[in-house]
């Protein structure tokens, strides 16, 4: 699929932009603080409704305005949409496909599929499990919108029962609900949890193989799944029975603590390379190039199960890669839509022989 044009008003720093973007490959060029990164913003938007950046949706709409709007027209093997999204400082945000409005942000998944690759992806290897989960989660529901439903649902239950549990600690009498909480924690959380056990397998061994090709066979890349509710995820009534008896084991201590210490929410991903862990032992350069294989990675599975490319956004990333890095990124662009945002014309040499359109942007202003 791919974005054939964008409407921006009062968003960031656009106060007024139409743009036409080219099928395949479209590098924007300018000095730091011009509207690169907010562009491709606008884009990720249309795709799931939120940020990439930030949570507070306000933070998207001009200093001086009220209210943004964001619409961009998509074309893919079987659609072609049309999302339009208006953001208010007072009211509630909405959305329109194909002129109707919907009710959540679940329904516009899958509308259209991005994979934004940006320097501060590296967080997913150097930071805590819960940029992990985010990172894994934010995928799967691009290809699973149910995924994004029982998620939330998971989330809600769980802040529930930690909530009981606080006020257990100096009355028992509500004890009961408890049950119910883990009935209903361990049917969703499995369904969760055998999503993410698939969704890292196919990821570990697509980036597996394109990481192999990218370091010349030098490096071997492999992504583990980690959770404390189970080792074998094939059969879903043996998980939940296994989470439900888990989390009546260790109710006194999640009493005293007044929290949940099994389930998915306690999830992580271990990254190897080389069968070392990449967190701790791996060079900047080696975990960004892990970084660029699962993302690469990510656009194979969408291929796979959507039957259609999804949309590459790479903010800022050609600088950081070495020449080779760049030779091989720019063949994995020949089949999709690509937006590259760069501060220097230098780094898009190797992008010569590419079917492109390059724009210059100041200033949110695109010439
Ligand atoms: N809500 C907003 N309203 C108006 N301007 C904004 C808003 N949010 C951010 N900006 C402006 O957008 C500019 C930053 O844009 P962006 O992050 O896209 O930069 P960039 O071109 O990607 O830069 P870099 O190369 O440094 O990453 C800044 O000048 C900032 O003040």
């Amino acid at each position: 699929m791919y974005v054939d044009n964008i409407r921006l008003i009062n968003f960031r720093n656009y106060m007024n932009l139409k743009l036409k973007l080219h099928k395949k490959v479209n590098i924007f060029i300018g000095k730091n603080a011009q509207g690169k990164t907010n562009l491709l913003e606008s884009i990720y938007v249309c795709s799931s409704g939120k940020s990439f950046r930030t949570n507070v949706d306000r933070d998207m709409i001009n200093f001086k305005k009220n209210q943004s709007y964001i619409g961009a027209k998509v074309i893919g093997e079987h659609l072609d949409k049309t999302i339009e999204i208006k953001i208010d400082r007072n009211k509630p945000k909405r959305i329109k496909v194909n002129k109707l409005e919907i009710e959540r942000n679940k329904e516009l998944y899958g509308g259209l599929n991005v994979v934004v690759f940006s320097p501060e992806d590296l967080r997913i290897i150097k930071d805590g499990p819960s940029e992990r989960r985010d990172f894994i989660d934010r995928e799967i529901s691009q290809i699973k919108p149910m995924y994004r439903y029982n998620l939330n649902k998971y989330n809600k239950i769980l802040f529930q029962r930690n909530n009981l549990l606080k006020n257990m600690r100096m009355n028992e009498k509500n004890k009961h609900l408890v049950d119910i909480f883990n009935i209903q924690m361990a049917k969703i959380g499995s369904k969760i949890i055998i999503e993410r056990a698939k969704f890292i397998e196919k990821i570990s061994r697509s980036s597996k193989r394109i990481h192999k090709n990218v370091t010349r066979g030098e490096e071997n890349l492999s992504l583990k799944y980690k959770t404390n509710v189970v080792d074998s995820f094939n059969d879903i009534l043996y998980i939940e029975n296994l989470f439900i008896k888990k989390l009546e084991n260790n109710i006194k201590d999640d009493i005293l603590k007044g929290t949940t210490k099994i389930g998915p929410h306690r999830d992580d991903i271990d990254i190897f390379i080389n069968n070392v862990y990449s967190k701790t032992y791996a060079s900047q350069g080696q975990q960004r190039t892990a970084i660029l294989s699962i993302k690469l990675a990510e656009v194979d599975i969408i291929k796979e199960e959507k039957n259609d490319y999804p949309v590459l956004l790479l903010d800022d990333v050609l600088s950081e890669l070495d020449k080779d890095r760049r030779k091989f990124l720019v063949h994995a662009f020949k089949d999709l839509q690509t937006i590259i945002t760069s501060t220097d014309i230098i780094d898009i040499k190797e992008f010569d022989p590419l079917n492109k359109k390059i724009f210059h942007i100041d200033n949110g202003e695109i010439l």
